[in-house]
């Protein structure tokens, strides 16, 4: 057993309402690339632990990391997600909806980059930011979410390490670039602190200072 299988083994249980997410994007024919449990369950942790009210999440796809990030919130809080496919937000709320929370989300379809600035047009803030979208896109997707953020906000983005491709240098299409570009600003922007956690693909996690 190697060392994810083991943490996998201990800390991710037997999960039917994830399990019948993950059915039902194999039901429509979608590639799943819904984050892995430990990155669910990590989610639904870091919400916790923030105290989020408003989430903001870009990148449905069938509502797998939609859940665990509910899961964290309290009562009164709201996840708005943003998906470029109808079809994929519609099962998603759907799966939201079979979870017990399909009325504490609301779905924004169509280029996730049009959806944020209207958001910010509306005034609208977040107290975290789950950033799970195209890649190519994280650097803007970034500099958005730092608009969009609350003062303490957290912003999280997955997919970060891009399989070790990151480091090395033989890598220089736009994807690893462009993820470069995001992790060196996640890394040295004065408004935030963060880190990046070696888990599945790379998590980093991103603090929006109070002086903003
Ligand atoms: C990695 S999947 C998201 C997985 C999801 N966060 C989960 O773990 O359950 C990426 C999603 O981003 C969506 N997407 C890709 N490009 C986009 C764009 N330009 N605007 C909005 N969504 C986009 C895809 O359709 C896909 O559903």
């Amino acid at each position: 057993m190697n060392v994810e299988e083991y943490i996998h083994s201990l800390f991710t249980k037997d999960d039917a309402i994830l399990d019948k997410v993950l059915e039902s994007i194999h039901a429509n024919g979608m590639r799943n690339i819904s984050v892995p449990p430990e990155i669910g369950k990590l989610l639904t942790l870091l919400v916790k632990i923030s105290g989020a009210k408003e989430i903001l999440e870009i990148g449905a796809l069938g509502g797998y990391s939609g859940i665990c990030l509910v899961r964290g919130l309290r009562e009164e809080g709201h996840l708005t997600s943003l998906e470029l496919k109808e079809e994929y937000a519609q099962l998603a709320h759907e799966n939201l909806q079979r979870a017990g929370f399909g009325d504490r989300v609301t779905y924004y379809t169509g280029e996730a980059l049009k959806s944020l600035d209207q958001l910010e047009k509306n005034e609208k803030r977040f107290d975290f930011i789950f950033i799970d979208a195209d890649k190519e896109n994280y650097p803007n997707y970034l500099d958005r979410s730092i608009r969009l953020a609350n003062p303490g906000a957290l912003i999280v983005g997955d997919n970060v390490l891009q399989r070790g491709q990151v480091c090395d240098a033989s890598y220089v299409d736009l994807r690893t670039e462009n993820m470069r570009a995001f992790n060196q600003r996640m890394a040295n922007d004065p408004d935030l602190e963060s880190i990046i956690l070696p888990v599945g693909q790379g998590l980093s996690i991103g603090r929006v200072k109070e002086s903003k």
